[in-house]
């Protein structure tokens, strides 16, 4: 594999895999790579230590189609405009994409290797050629518990999710920063005076939050000091798109032969890049505990167990702790009181890395026969 394109390499998850891919030296083991651009063609690509031509048109179907490999985080508009047109006219190089809509397709893989490393290359081996990133809950519950589900010790699980703001993208993540702001600055006075009445501040607080004024363009509603409990669309069975995507996904990614039930309640919180979750796993039988942790451990390098303690929980077992790591921390395992089967468990990862970057460049890599 010669030429590598890369589409979207300057948008939030573009950005996050320019940074993986120059921080682990991936560039070296790429003959040529050819950046694009849908807004600047011409202009000059990143700083990857090594001379490059200057940004082709990412609308250019002849240009794309001359590419070994396309490696995509643009977004699913562009997908979905692009990716039929290249490959009607007959190309056959590899399509990497951060974007949901070819997820669910079946000449497809979802990529995530250190749980389905066999997936990814049994399609290889049978010609398989769009490997597409999962959606970050998705990976994110996967890299978490996937000790769990190898064992094969998975009945059902519902996840409860408290999913960043970035997940909806950078202006997202500006606007709840806004919003943190204009809460404060409206009660500055009452903040500097220890002796104001707090129901007063409260008062103010609810109202400002409710006023026309406050920031809320992109969210459609306030989530400082509040939370969303809807993420993407509206589906006719009752769930979010983003619920819908558990069970299809997780089940695409494990390889299952029967379905794995997964279902439960996304939530956007006031994070900044963090997904964390809330599982109940319903275990196939009564395994103890240790076991439970020595196989959530073990599953992969970046899987933590975190000891259902207080001090551990709150010190290594939040969005504050693992952003910008690589680190999938798993904690607060316990047996709940339903059951011996029933198993309670929570998980934090920086959705754009395990949950958007990484498992691009990892394939890339496996593509490229250096992982
Ligand atoms: N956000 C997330 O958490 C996740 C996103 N994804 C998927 O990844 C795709 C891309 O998402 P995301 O990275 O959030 O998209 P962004 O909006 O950050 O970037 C997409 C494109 O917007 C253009 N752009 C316009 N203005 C700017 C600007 N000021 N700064 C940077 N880029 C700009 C760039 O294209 P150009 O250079 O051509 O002008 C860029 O490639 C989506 O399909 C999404 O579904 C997947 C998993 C998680
Ligand atoms: N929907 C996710 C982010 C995302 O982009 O997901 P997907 O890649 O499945 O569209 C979130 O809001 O947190």
């Amino acid at each position: 594999m010669q030429k590598v394109g890369f589409i979207g390499w300057r948008g939030m998850v573009g950005s996050v895999l320019m940074e993986r891919m120059r921080a682990e030296n991936d560039f070296a083991h790429i003959a040529e790579p050819v950046f694009f651009s849908t807004s600047n063609a011409g202009g000059a690509a990143p700083d990857i230590g090594r001379e490059l031509p200057p940004l082709g048109d990412a609308y250019d179907i002849d240009a794309l189609a001359e590419l070994d490999a396309i490696v995509s985080c643009q977004g699913g508009d562009y997908t979905k405009e692009i990716f039929p047109t290249l490959r009607e006219q007959g190309w056959k190089g590899y399509w990497i994409d951060a974007a949901s809509s070819l997820r669910m397709e079946d000449d497809a893989i979802i990529v995530l290797d250190p749980v389905n490393r066999d997936v990814i290359d049994r399609g290889i081996d049978a010609g398989v050629k769009n490997f597409i990133g999962g959606n970050c809950t998705v990976s994110l519950m996967l890299m978490g518990l996937g000790g769990l589900f190898k064992a094969g010790l998975v009945e059902w699980v519902s996840a409860m999710t408290y999913q960043a703001a970035s997940g909806a993208g950078a202006k997202n993540m500006r606007e709840l920063i806004s919003q943190m702001g204009a809460i404060r600055d409206g009660v500055a006075g009452e903040l500097a005076d220890p002796a104001s009445a707090i129901l007063e501040l409260d008062r103010k607080v609810a109202e400002n939050m409710r006023s026309g004024d406050f920031p809320s363009a992109e969210f459609g509603a306030p989530l400082a000091g509040s939370l969303l409990p809807w993420i993407d669309t509206q589906l006719e069975n009752g769930q979010s798109r983003e619920e819908w995507k558990a069970q299809v996904e997780a089940n695409k990614i494990l390889g299952t032969d029967s379905t794995i039930p997964v279902d439960g309640t996304c939530v956007r919180i006031g994070a900044m890049r963090c997904h964390s979750q809330a599982f109940t796993v319903k275990l196939k039988k009564d395994v103890p505990v240790s076991e439970v942790e020595q196989l959530i451990g073990a599953a992969n390098d970046w899987v933590k167990v975190v000891p259902n303690e207080r001090e551990a929980s709150l010190q290594q077992l939040t969005p504050t702790a693992v952003t910008g790591k690589l680190d999938i921390p798993v904690g607060r395992l316990r047996k709940l009181n339903i059951g011996p089967e029933y198993l309670s468990a929570f998980t934090v990862g920086d959705q754009l890395l395990w949950g958007a970057a990484e498992p691009l460049r990892r394939v890339l890599l496996i593509l490229l026969g250096k992982l």
